[in-house]
């Protein structure tokens, strides 16, 4: 029986031209400004240390560790500490009001519905928790921090990783079979389903594969009509 939904975010609840052609772009064009003006800061100082100490790079050298973490952005690479730095930009977009959070209609209506049945939501998303909070605390639709009861990123483990779904489930203190994990990444799907998680495959648009072994779902309500025949 299925109580806690884990939800990826890019290609899942929210678009991945949300996550690419916007969030992307915002902290490209900010990030160094930012690192320029707080990196005395301590939590941007301790992702600068990170960054130095995965690159060999000189930790003084703050152009050139801006220089990666540019490099890692165009990659979509996704390193923790690019990721904790990309959500503390991204705060001041949400706030000036420069950036809105995307989030599907139907996630946005079976997200509130899951919640107000009882069901226990939480997030695993390569952003930050922080970037996380933001998408969905002022997404067009309005404020879905409140059906959420908590939020992981690559702390925790990377995503195509097993360890990393046996960590969360761990803290979450529940059977791994009672955990649905959505997301639209096959590998993933794959790590979560080691760990013993159920899952459901994200497939927005394009060609659904016909032999895919595990339950593909074209939005939130074919998800909704497998948590009903349980
Ligand atoms: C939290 S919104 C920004 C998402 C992001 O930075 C990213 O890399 C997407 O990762 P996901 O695990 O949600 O596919
Ligand atoms: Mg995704």
């Amino acid at each position: 029986m299925i109580r806690v939904v884990l939800t990826d975010i890019e290609g899942t609840t929210s678009s991945i031209s949300f996550v690419h052609d916007v969030l992307f772009p915002y902290a490209s064009e900010h990030l160094p400004d930012f690192v320029r003006d707080n990196y005395e800061r301590p939590d941007v100082a301790e992702q600068l240390d990170a960054v130095a100490k995965s690159t060999g790079q000189d930790r003084q050298d703050v152009d050139g560790l801006i220089e990666t973490l540019l490099t890692w952005i165009r990659e979509d690479r996704k390193e923790t500490p690019l990721k904790a730095l990309q959500g503390m930009v991204w705060e001041y977009g949400y706030d000036r009001g420069e950036l809105k959070g995307h989030i599907y209609e139907d996630a946005a209506h079976h997200l509130r519905l899951w919640h107000d049945r009882g069901l226990r939501l939480f997030v695993y998303s390569s952003g930050s928790v922080q970037a996380q909070k933001l998408i969905f605390g002022y997404t067009t639709a309005g404020d879905f921090t409140p059906f959420f009861s908590g939020y992981f990123d690559t702390r925790i483990g990377g995503k195509k990783d097993a360890g990393s779904y046996r960590n969360i489930v761990a803290e979450l203190g529940v059977e791994p079979s009672t955990v649905l994990f959505l997301s639209d990444v096959e590998a993933e799907l794959e790590a979560a389903e080691q760990a013993g998680l159920e899952t459901a495959w994200l497939i927005r648009e394009g060609e659904v594969p016909e032999d895919a072994g595990r339950f593909i779902a074209r939005d939130f309500s074919e998800v909704e009509s497998l948590l009903r025949k349980q």
